[in-house]
This record gives C-alpha cells, sequence and structure tokens, in this order.
C-alpha cells in the first residue's frame, strides 16, 4: 500500500500578469523525506513555496496538507498546522534578541505557551549554533548568523514539514558541511524538508529525490543521481549539452 503523503499539490498554476510563473506542476512529498528542488533563477522555484506557505495565491490546482486541503487558510494558520519556512532574505526582528525572535515563532508561529517555548527554543538555539547570540539583537548579526536564525525561527515553529529556500548560499565548505549535518539531525528527528537550494552538492548530500522546475514547469522528478545525469536537466540547469 502506498504510503499516506504529507503534502500534495495537483495542477499548480500561478500567474502575474500576463507572466505565467508556474505552470500545472504536480507533486507529492511523503511524510520524512527530503525533496531537492532545483531551477535556473526566474524558474517559479520561491513562487512554489509561496504558495504552500500562504504567502500567495494559485490561481489553479490545488494542495493537501497532512489529508486536508489547504484553501483559503492564511500563512499563520499554515504554519499552526505545521508548514515551517525560511525566506531567502532573512526578515528577523531586527530590535528583538535572537532568543526573542524565536519564542514569538514558537508562542505565534507554533501555538505554544510562552513557558513550553522555552526549553524548546534554546534546543533550537544550541542546535543552530545561536546560543552565545541569544541575547545579541537580531539586527546586529552576521550574515550567516542571520541565515542561522531564519533556520532556527522556522524550527521554533515545530514544523512538520519545513522549506527551506536557498539557504546554504554564500557559506564556507565547512558552514556548509555543518549546514548539511543540521538539516539531516532535523530529518532524522522526522521533520520532512522541501529544499530549494542551489548549492548542489549540499543538496546532493540530503536529498532523497529532486525535482526541477524551469520557466514553471516540472521538467524532472526522481533519485538525485537520475535527475542530474537526465540530458535535459544537464541543458537546462547546468548548460550542458548532452
Ligand atoms: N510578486 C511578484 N510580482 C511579479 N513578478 C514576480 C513576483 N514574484 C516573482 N515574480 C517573478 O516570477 C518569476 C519567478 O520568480 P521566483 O522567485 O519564483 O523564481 P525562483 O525560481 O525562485 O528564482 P531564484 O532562483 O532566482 O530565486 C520571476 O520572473 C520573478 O521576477
Amino acid at each position: 500500500m502506498d504510503q499516506p503523503l504529507l503534502l500534495q499539490a495537483r495542477g499548480l498554476s500561478k500567474s502575474f500578469g500576463a507572466l505565467r510563473v508556474l505552470h500545472e506542476v504536480s507533486f507529492k512529498v511523503r511524510p520524512g523525506e527530503v525533496l531537492g528542488i532545483l531551477g535556473p533563477n526566474g524558474a517559479g522555484k520561491t513562487t512554489l513555496f509561496n504558495l504552500i506557505s500562504g504567502d500567495l495565491r494559485n490561481d489553479q490546482g490545488n494542495l493537501t496538507f497532512a489529508g486536508r486541503a489547504l484553501r483559503g487558510e492564511r500563512p499563520y494558520r499554515r504554519c499552526q498546522m505545521g508548514i515551517g519556512r525560511t525566506y531567502q532574505i532573512p526578515r528577523p526582528y531586527g530590535g528583538m534578541s535572537t532568543f526573542e525572535n524565536l519564542l514569538v515563532a514558537a508562542t505565534f508561529g507554533g501555538g505554544r505557551s510562552e513557558r513550553d517555548s522555552y526549553a524548546l527554543c534554546a534546543a533550537v538555539l544550541r542546535d543552530c549554533d545561536l546560543s552565545d547570540k541569544a541575547n545579541v539583537t537580531a539586527g546586529s548579526l552576521t550574515l550567516l548568523d542571520r541565515k542561522r536564525l531564519e533556520l532556527a525561527r522556522a524550527l521554533a515553529s515545530d514544523p512538520k514539514l519545513l522549506l527551506l529556500d536557498e539557504i546554504a548560499g554564500g557559506l564556507t565548505n565547512e558552514e556548509g558541511q555543518a549546514l548539511v549535518a543540521l538539516i539531516r539531525r532535523i530529518r532524522d528527528r522526522g521533520v520532512t524538508i522541501v529544499w530549494i537550494e542551489h548549492v548542489l552538492h549540499a543538496l546532493l548530500a540530503v536529498a532523497d529525490r529532486i525535482m526541477v522546475l524551469n520557466f514553471g514547469e516540472k521538467i524532472a522528478e526522481g533519485f538525485p543521481q537520475d535527475v542530474i545525469n537526465d540530458p535535459d536537466v544537464k541543458r537546462v540547469y547546468m548548460g550542458i549539452e548532452a
């Protein structure tokens, strides 16, 4: 029997005026897996996340999360249902401390009481190597630490599904390896992950499957090695003619 799905997208389409950004994209995400998303700039990857998180409405198609249709739910409701995400450009509350940023995510996003949130936030800070920055104002963090905080905020909402939008860019080799190890730990705790990433070796180190978008259409999906050896993917994404 097929495993139940955590997320299912059927025929998702989105346009901005005359610009068709996603066209009839369908895919499935099973509980516990890591699905990587590849595609050239402007392929519609972040727009897809915006449809899942509820930041944008799809024009056509539908989404099901944990067996429930996602229709008009606002982003905060989807977060409370278990959909956590990061943004490409980190958006912390700059005037609050790192720890306070996590508390906001845990209480408002995760729907926990402030008291229940403390232990979770402390654990997330440790995981994300931010314990020594707990009381630092988020606005004064370095870019790397802001990226860590972006991931930490998503984790503090205690997601079932974590959407990661290009979090490995600009990291050193060592930092990239630490990030991959962290993502594996998150996965091993049972969090399902969909990860948009241009840093291919980081994605390949973790992804169970990969889906490739080009001009808003799905052009490949499958096991990572099969996908990156697909002639269409080589041509479109890596600029290699087969
Ligand atoms: N709110 C918007 N209004 C108008 N056009 C938009 C909007 N958001 C995205 N677009 C356009 O939609 C297209 C897809 O953008 P999107 O950010 O989803 O691509 P992407 O695959 O995530 O790209 P990248 O890898 O560069 O992040 C681009 O042409 C972008 O300019």
